[in-house]
Order: C-alpha cells, then structure tokens, then sequence
C-alpha cells in the first residue's frame, strides 16, 4: 500500500532540521501501518542503531495491533438495541441554533483558537508524535473511572456550550447514547470520548497547553481549508507560507483516505492511540474517538477529496456520534456517584485488563 503522507519536499529547512523531520515522517507512515516498497527499501538502507530499534518496536506495535482486531468485539445487535447509527431522539426538541455559536463567544474562546492556529504546524505535530511514542517514555497506569475522576476539575476553554467540568460532560454524553437504546459499546464510547484530555496532567512531556489539547482538530500539512472555525488566525501560521503545505492537496495523495491523515496534536487523537490496542472498542467506536473533534469535515463539509472510497462508512460513524457529544451540553447535571456501578460494568467489559497504559 502506498504511504499517506507522502515525503514532504523541505524547501527551505536546513540538513540536520530536515533528517530529523523526515525520520519522523517515516516514522508516523509506519505506525499507520502504510509501508510504501519504495519507502522501505530506503529507510532500510539509512537505518542504524536507536532507529533500528524504534522501528523493531513499531513492527511490535502492529503485530500488536493484528493481534488486537481479532479480539475486538464485531457489531452485532442486542434484542431491544436501537442500530447505533440510528437518528437521535434525546435532541429531537432542542434548538440547535443554541449550539457551536463562535461569532458569539467569550474573548477566552477566541484567544484559544488564536493561539491554536498559529501554533499548530507540521513540524510540531511531528514533534508531538515523537514524544508520544519515545519507547523510553514512562506511561502513566491508570483504569478508566480513576481518568474520568481526574477529570473532576478541567473545564474546556476552547468550549463556547459548557462551562460544566470534563466528567460531567462523559457522563452526559454516555446517558444520552443510553437513553436512545444505542448498544453498549457506543454508550461506553461516549462515556470516555474525551478522556485524551488527561493529556493536560502531562503538561511539558505530552502538551504544552490547553492549545494542542482541546478544540475543533484539523489535518496539518496541507491549506487549512475555510469550514474550520476561526479560519483567518491560520494566518500567521509558519505553514500557510511553505510551497507544499499551502496547497489544497499539501503533502497528501489525492484520495488518501482519513485514516490517513496527519490530524492536529490533540486529545482524539491521543485516546485513539493509547485505546486502539487497549480496549475491546469495534472500529466504528475508535472512528468516532479519533474524529469527534474533526468538525471542519463531519460538520462542515470540507475535506471532501482527501477520503477514500470506503471513507463513507468511517463519517457515517462520527455523524452517528455527534448529537450525543454536542447536543447533551446543555442536559442535567448528572449524579456521578450514582451512575458510577452502571458504568464500572461497561468499563470491565470493554477493558478487561482494567489498567491501562496512557
Ligand atoms: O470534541 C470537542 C469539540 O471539538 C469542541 O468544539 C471542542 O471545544 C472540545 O474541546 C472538543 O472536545
Ligand atoms: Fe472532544
């Protein structure tokens, strides 16, 4: 299969910047899985000690990854159990107009988002990724509700419809997908959708602020294309000025498919990471986890020609997801230590191995 991200041409980066950032490109491409014969033979030839055993360990990574899907639960539907891509019903009187008004936020919305699109370029998101799966990182271990509980305190500054804290907002999501009948694994998916946010207790080794964490998410790498709120800040971005990356189609094969895109440094990306390989989740779950945030392409339209044939299915999945995650801000305030033994038994069913690695 060809890569997706396809050897971006540095023009202007000098010789030491530029191997360090086509190693990590390399690198990226591997743990997606996407091994071009060309692009191997190459790889194969410059490779020498701690590279050697970066990629040993991603060749692990994706025999791990094989072994993974065999055990991942397949959709299958319960008696009483609503499709999990049936239309919602939770929502079915509220004003949606209420919801994503960013013409209308605070001055903290606007500042985040300001400071997100001009910092986000290809370059640090390779330097994130890097730091992410540096073997020699200490992970943190830790089971589910112990993460959601950490979440007791973050409030989302880049969130113009809640000012609830991160847990309650799980648990909204969660009772909503519930109270719809939808199957277990998309109630349990809503329950930990934006637990990457935990990201923020690593400040310095994962993050560097709220910035690379919350908010909309956005391939890098290619024009920022104008369904992405906040657009103009893109301005001042380094990137808007390099030759390929302002491109529509930017380092990307046309039709390269989602999965195969580098998105924006943030908490979707980050859970799908640490839960692709840890959890019993079906791909639809980890579709919805990874893009939840990529509202410029399952809300806004855009993107369009970057997805493959096949891309349908995986936005389907998200849109499927949205309503519960957007339209039950604005519900009760719920009973955490109520709701808690309903969702320890979703918890021990989709993670059986109760801790995991972050
Ligand atoms: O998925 C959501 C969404 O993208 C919101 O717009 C953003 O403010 C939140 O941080 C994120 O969790
Ligand atoms: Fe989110």
């Amino acid at each position: 299969m060809a890569p997706s991200v396809t050897e971006p041409k540095f023009v202007h980066a000098d010789g030491a910047a530029l191997e360090a950032i086509s190693d990590a490109v390399d690198n990226v491409n591997k743990l997606k899985g996407l091994l071009a014969a060309a692009a191997e033979s190459k790889r194969k030839k410059l490779l020498h000690g701690d590279e050697v055993k970066v990629l040993m360990d991603d060749d692990n990574r994706l025999k791990e990854e094989e072994k993974h899907s065999l055990e991942v639960h397949d959709i299958t539907l319960d008696d009483n159990e609503v499709p999990f891509d049936a239309e919602s019903k939770f929502d079915c009187g509220k004003d949606k107009t209420l919801f994503r008004q960013y013409a209308m936020a605070t001055e903290q919305v606007k500042g985040f988002y300001k400071e997100q699109h001009e910092k986000h370029t290809v370059a640090y998101n390779l330097a994130a990724r890097k730091r992410f799966s540096d073997p020699s990182r200490v992970r943190m271990e830790m089971g589910i509700w112990e993460a959601m509980e950490k979440l007791n305190t973050l409030i989302d500054e880049s969130d113009p419809d809640t000012t609830l804290t991160q847990i309650q907002h799980l648990l909204q999501s969660a009772e909503a997908i519930r109270r719809d009948g939808k199957p277990r694994w998309m109630q349990v998916t809503g329950l930990v959708h934006d637990l990457g946010k935990l990201m923020l207790f690593f400040e310095g080794q994962l993050c560097s602020s709220q910035w690379d964490v919350v908010g909309d998410t956005f391939p890098v790498g290619c024009a920022w294309q104008e369904t992405n709120i906040f657009h103009e800040y893109f301005a001042s971005n380094p990137d808007t000025n390099d030759k390929v990356y302002s491109t529509r189609q930017g380092m990307y094969k046309p039709k390269c498919g989602i999965n195969n895109l580098m998105m924006s440094w943030g908490h979707d990306e980050f859970l799908y990471l640490v839960l692709k390989d840890q959890s019993r989740l079906p791909k639809e779950a980890l579709a919805m986890i990874r893009f939840h945030s990529f509202y410029p392409w399952h809300f806004g339209d855009g993107y369009k020609e970057l997805m493959a044939d096949g891309d349908e299915e995986l936005l389907r999945a998200v849109r499927a997801f949205n309503p519960y995650d957007l339209y039950s801000k604005r519900d009760g305030v719920p009973d955490v230590e109520e709701l808690k033994p309903y969702y320890m038994d979703l918890i021990d069913e989709f993670f059986p191995q109760k801790i995991l690695k972050w």
